[in-house]
């Protein structure tokens, strides 16, 4: 505290006001409703919002790196399944899990921050995107899910929407919430996804192969992203899913080159069978030469991450631990954490820490950083003219003039177009897995540099002036002056075509003839760049797709991979013309809403729709409003894979459809057994299968996932999760089962005895329970109550053997606890905790009293009390016979109605109930 005495009066009033104002700015903190902190991570403003909670950029604290915060409601049933099955993820093509902090109500997601926004967004904004791109994208994605599948896990939600791009503009698959694993061979029947990227076989509602609705789902995305407009689309979600049952996509080949509706159509197969493997797509001839690539990648990657032990063995790894080590922290812990992928903050920090890292690493490479300091020196340069002299200059009557002008226009109206952009630059890497990236580096070049134009408009007109002019120099350099002009102009704005529809919109608009050639700086920086063959061919196929005319006699050389490539020019020429054409103007509006309104309706009403119109006659009413497509979940799981659970057992709007098939509603009632949805939900006569969905909820305790997560620390902190949290009082008649229970009590901690009272009994009491009152005698209960040593229980079976007391009574129960009483605890009160799913406690008590009044329960000479320490319920009570045994009082006791008479099954079972010699 600051010390008054001694200041003079002004000073202490000066001083008061400033304890007094930073008192008010903590309160404020206190008092805020405004989140700014979670965590190690700053939050600083919101990005988005999804179903179940918004999404933050945030700063992580000690390493100042960038994160994307997803929160969502504990109440999200999928949030567990996203995080469960996100975290296994470790793929350059994939969003990294770094950490997940579990609040009160909500889960917060600690993700790698992409820039670039939506796939969905960015084609949005470019109509659609070129050849190039798509081949590039789509490989990255089809990788992405490759490296999945390797994994056993389905994604089931592929979409442009669940494609983020990164700084760097590569695509980065997110949104597990609808994940699940899954081996070969094995059939799935919950419907889930959205309805435009959904396979044949889910909207007919059949059993299906996981991995091949994930294959139909990538031939709609690459339909789109080179089309613009989804395969199979209606305003009339009745027709759509007629049309994904029955129709074949159109084909334009203005637009789709035939090689790429040759493998669109395979992806696209009806027959699931007939779809082809990942690594068939990545090898297949349109995707050359991204797709080889990235199918070395993917497998070089998994290789090393099934080969194991690849984990904290890299330079950087090895530096930053024995950074960390030097600097006190704990970094075995750090490797637990990381090993055991926890997603804690440990964890958090470490893979931040190799973001960071990496980041540094890669700047390690100067040439492409140096490219884009030439650019920026062009621009500088030419700084030193007169603004005005330079705008007459370039402003004159001629081709020149037109492109500036389009140039200009295009930067003054290009700030949507780049926000939507994909930003910045590629790294290089020495990993091999970055190869692609460098292969890309060009590209990247000529983002950063129409990235750099666009996010500071004040420059753009220098720029435009600088780019004209350096260009025009270029020109009376070269003979064939048109070609070349365009060519700079083409170059350095429209670089690799992601950018191309502004200008060429503009073009359009200005009435210039469309470019004529595209060879020259973007080309040349991109021959000095090659070194590896691979490189060289991807760098020749970008030449050539910006290339023209020349392209045509070049193809030749370069073999399958730019034949695939021919018509991009064409397409870009036709997109010139095309676009003021009627078609392509109803097309432009009708691309968002075919592709931002789709229906938002459930699957199962959109089903009774459907089966209302059976005999589908081409009358349909009016469309419906339409937003963009939403991922859905309909059903739940079949008998074989119990650990599919629905999403939306709450919803209100969920109705059943009348083509569920009876089976499916029958298998959902035979393995029902608890029922706790609202209750209106059962009166539509369909209520099996609502139970089945409940049911399913619970049930995830005995499927595949919950086996392999019972050893998995990311249960440590989930156990809050009301969705996971069973109460098990709420039922008398429910035993606590197995399956549902150890899942979250295995990682809690022995709680011990609370406390410790002074009294003789309170210290016999206290010896009884460390001679082990309270242990395990079954091997079902390692989960629920941590083992006591064995040298306790012989100390406690001799306790009792002394006959000091009463003849060691010892409940079984189910294997779950022991009680044992010793006389000497009559009046005992002490309360011993025990570790069971519940936190209940046990406070033995004799109570002769209850046992005269019953008259009816002979020998009856103790109490076992307990109650629910995590609920701070009243104390309940169950009775022991001098035998130990627990005879069948309960319905006595309630009709006694005495306040110590409560009946706790869960913890002592009656049938189960048998004496331990
Ligand atoms: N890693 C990320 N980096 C940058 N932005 C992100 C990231 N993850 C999500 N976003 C943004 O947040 C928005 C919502 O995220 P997301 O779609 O993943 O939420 P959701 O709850 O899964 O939504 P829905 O269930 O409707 O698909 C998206 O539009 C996306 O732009």
């Amino acid at each position: 505290m600051v010390n008054l005495i001694g200041s003079s009066r002004v000073e202490q009033n000066n001083i008061k006001s400033i304890i007094g104002s930073s008192y008010n700015r903590l309160y404020g903190q206190f008092t805020s409703d405004e989140l700014t902190e979670v965590g190690n991570y700053k939050i600083l403003k919101q990005i988005g919002e999804g179903s179940f909670g918004k999404v933050y950029l945030a700063l992580h604290r000690p390493t100042h790196r960038k994160v994307c915060l997803k929160t969502s409601d504990k109440n999200d049933p999928n949030i567990v399944r996203e995080v469960f099955y996100h975290r296994q993820f470790d793929f350059p093509y994939i969003t990294k899990l770094y950490e997940v902090i579990v609040t009160e109500s909500k889960v917060w997601m600690a993700l790698e921050y992409c820039p670039g926004k939506e796939l969905y967004d960015h084609l949005l904004s470019l109509r659609r995107l070129s050849l190039l791109e798509c081949g590039e994208l789509f490989a990255q994605i089809s990788g992405a899910v490759y490296y999945a599948h390797s994994m056993h896990c389905v994604h089931r939600d592929l979409k442009l929407e669940n494609i983020l791009l990164d700084r760097n503009g590569n695509a980065k698959l997110t949104d597990f919430g609808f994940t699940r694993e899954c081996m070969t061979k094995t059939t799935l029947e919950t419907v889930c996804g959205t309805t435009v990227y959904m396979a044949p076989e889910l909207i007919e509602r059949k059993t299906y192969d996981g991995f091949k609705i994930d294959i139909w789902s990538l031939g709609v995305i690459l339909y789109t992203l080179i089309t613009g407009y989804l395969p199979f689309d209606d305003d009339d979600e009745v027709k759509t899913k007629w049309k994904i049952v029955n129709e074949e996509p159109k084909y334009d080949s203005k637009f789709i080159p035939d090689d790429a509706k040759d493998l669109i159509s395979r992806l696209l197969a009806k027959n699931p069978g007939e779809r082809p493997s990942l690594p068939q797509v990545l090898r297949h001839p349109f995707l050359q030469p991204y797709g080889s690539v990235v199918l070395d990648q993917t497998e070089k990657i998994l290789c090393r991450q099934r080969s194991g032990g690849t984990q904290f063995k890299s330079k950087l790894e090895r530096r930053l631990l024995k950074r960390l080590k030097r600097s006190g922290v704990d970094t075995q812990a750090i490797k637990q954490s990381i090993l055991k992928k926890k997603c804690d903050s440990l964890s958090g920090l470490w893979l931040l820490l190799l973001a960071q890292g990496k980041k540094q690493e890669n700047c390690k490479y100067p040439k492409r950083s140096r490219s884009v300091l030439s650019v920026k020196k062009v621009i500088e340069s030419a700084t030193h003219n007169d603004i005005n002299n330079l705008t007459d200059d370039v402003l004159k009557p001629s081709l020149e003039l037109s492109r500036a002008t389009s140039l200009s226009k295009m930067l003054n109206k290009g700030s949507d177009i780049v926000t939507s952009m994909t930003p910045i630059s590629r790294k290089k890497s020495k990993d091999s897995s970055k190869i692609l990236h460098r292969n890309f580096s060009t590209i990247s070049s000529q983002r950063v540099y129409s990235h750099s134009i666009a996010s500071s408009p004040p420059k753009s007109s220098n720029f435009l002036q600088k780019v004209s002019s350096f260009f025009k120099s270029k020109k009376n350099s070269n003979s064939n002056s048109n070609s070349s002009i365009h060519t700079g102009v083409s170059n350095v704005l429209v670089p690799n075509n992601r950018r191309a529809p502004p200008s060429e919109s503009f073009l359009r608009k200005n009435g210039s003839s469309p470019p004529k050639s595209r060879t020259g700086t973007g080309t040349a920086s991109l021959k000095t760049n090659s070194k590896e063959s691979l490189r060289k061919n991807v760098v020749s196929t970008i030449a050539l797709r910006d290339t023209n005319n020349t392209t045509l006699d070049s193809n030749k050389a370069y073999g399958n991979t730019v034949e695939s490539l021919k018509i991009a020019p064409d397409v870009l020429l036709n997109e010139h013309i095309r676009i003021e054409e009627p078609r392509l103007k109803r097309f432009k509006s009708s691309v968002s809403s075919e592709i931002s309104q789709t229906s938002t309706g459930n699957y199962d009403s959109e089903s009774v729709e459907n089966s209302r119109s059976i005999s589908f006659d081409g009358k349909v009413s009016p469309p419906p409003i339409r937003t963009r497509p939403l991922s859905e979940i309909s059903q739940i799981s079949n008998d074989t894979y119990i650990s599919e659970y629905s999403t939306d057992g709450n919803n209100s709007s969920f109705k059943i459809s009348e083509t569920v098939k009876p089976s499916y509603i029958r298998k959902g009632s035979e393995t029902t057994s608890q029922y706790s949805a609202s209750s209106e939900k059962m009166t539509n006569g369909y209520g099996r299968k609502f139970v089945r969905r409940d049911l399913s909820i619970i049930s995830t305790a005995s499927s595949t996932s919950e086996r392999s997560s019972r050893t998995d620390s990311f249960y440590d902190i989930t156990t809050a999760a009301p969705a996971i949290t069973i109460d098990n009082r709420a039922n008398k008649n429910n035993k606590l089962k197995e399956s549902v229970l150890p899942r979250f009590g295995t990682q809690r901690p022995w709680t011990g005895k609370r406390s410790y009272p002074t009294t003789r009994h309170g210290k016999n009491a206290r010896r009884s329970s460390k001679r082990g009152l309270f242990k395990i005698s079954s091997s079902n209960t390692d989960s629920i109550i941590q083992e006591v040593s064995s040298s306790e229980e012989e100390d406690h079976n001799a306790l009792y053997s002394e006959g000091k007391g009463l003849p060691a009574p010892v409940l079984q129960t189910k294997g779950f606890i022991e009680i044992g009483l010793n006389e000497q605890d009559e009046e005992g009160d002490d309360e011993y905790a025990i570790h069971t799913d519940g936190e209940f406690s046990i406070k033995p008590q004799f109570s002769d009293d209850v046992i005269d009044k019953q008259n009816r329960l002979p020998c009856v000479k103790a109490v076992a009390t307990k109650r629910s320490l995590s609920e701070g319920s009243n104390w309940s009570s169950s009775y022991l016979d001098s035998e130990g045994v627990r005879p069948r009082i309960s319905s006595m006791l309630e009709e006694d109605g005495g306040d110590s008479a409560a009946y706790v099954p869960d913890i002592i079972g009656d049938k189960e109930a048998k004496r331990v010699p």
